[in-house]
């Protein structure tokens, strides 16, 4: 579903370039459940917003269900972002004056559905949520943990095939972390690719594969087989 080849990325300022990825090739299959940690500055963020199609690389390819995303109009850019992906943000990123409905919804507004039509459909998420009660709430009387999983709901109205989370446990305390991963693996459990950037490592742990960051590169990834954890290196593909 997602395949990365000696992909490069650099920061253009008018002082300087950074050079953030240096040559990440990784295979991400349908269906998988991945978490992507690295010390801060590692680029995780970069390669997220690279797989989300929210940035653009220099050099390598990505191909994502067999298509090169390099050179895509803004149009189809959208249309993969729409269509496949859905994103969850440590912010959440939900509109102040929307109540948890509304923000829900929001993703079929743009895409002209009957105001009924996408209230029934936002309802029936926020209730698999669990959050049915808090349907005509505003953001501010929502919990982290409950704003977190409005914010989920609103990836999920589009029916992404992939759900591509930053740091979503990140402004939460470990209580309410738990329940939001518990969200994100249910998503998983049903088929849906999951990758999740994080800096911590319980919400890693709750993933079948951890791809380790270090200054842009694969330094070595972690994968839950058969409830064991092997530890694989790729020295050799960032040469
Ligand atoms: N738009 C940008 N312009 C210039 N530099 C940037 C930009 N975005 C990120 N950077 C720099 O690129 C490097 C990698 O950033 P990135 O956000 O990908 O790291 P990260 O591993 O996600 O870090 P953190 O864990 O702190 O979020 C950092 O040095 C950052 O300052």
């Amino acid at each position: 579903m997602i395949d990365l080849k000696q992909l490069h990325k650099s920061y253009y300022t008018e002082a300087i370039s950074l050079h953030v990825l240096k040559g990440i090739s990784l295979h991400i299959d349908s269906g998988e459940y991945v978490s992507v940690m690295g010390a801060s500055g590692s680029g995780k963020s970069t390669l997220l917003n690279i797989l989300g199609i929210l940035d653009t690389y220099d050099s390598g390819e990505y191909y994502l269900d067999g298509t090169l995303m390099k050179n895509l109009s803004e149009k189809q850019a959208a249309h993969y972002r729409n269509e496949m992906i859905g994103f969850v943000f440590q912010s959440f990123n939900l509109i102040g004056f929307k109540n948890a409905l509304e923000n829900v919804a929001l993703p079929l507004y743009y895409k002209n559905v009957s105001r009924k039509k996408r209230n029934i459909i936002a309802m029936e998420l926020l209730d698999k949520m669990g959050l049915k009660e808090w349907a005509y709430h505003m953001p501010s009387e929502l919990s982290g943990g409950q704003k977190q999983r409005v914010a989920i709901a609103r990836a999920m109205i589009s029916n992404p095939r992939i759900i591509l989370a930053d740091e979503p446990t990140g402004a939460l305390d470990s209580q309410t972390t738990v329940e939001v991963m518990d969200v994100l693996t249910h998503l998983n459990k049903q088929g849906i690719t999951t990758i999740i950037v994080t800096h911590e490592k319980s919400v890693a742990d709750a993933t079948n594969r951890i791809i380790h960051l270090k200054d842009g590169m694969i330094e070595y990834e972690t994968r839950k087989e058969n409830g064991v954890h092997n530890t694989y290196t790729y020295a050799a593909q960032n040469l």
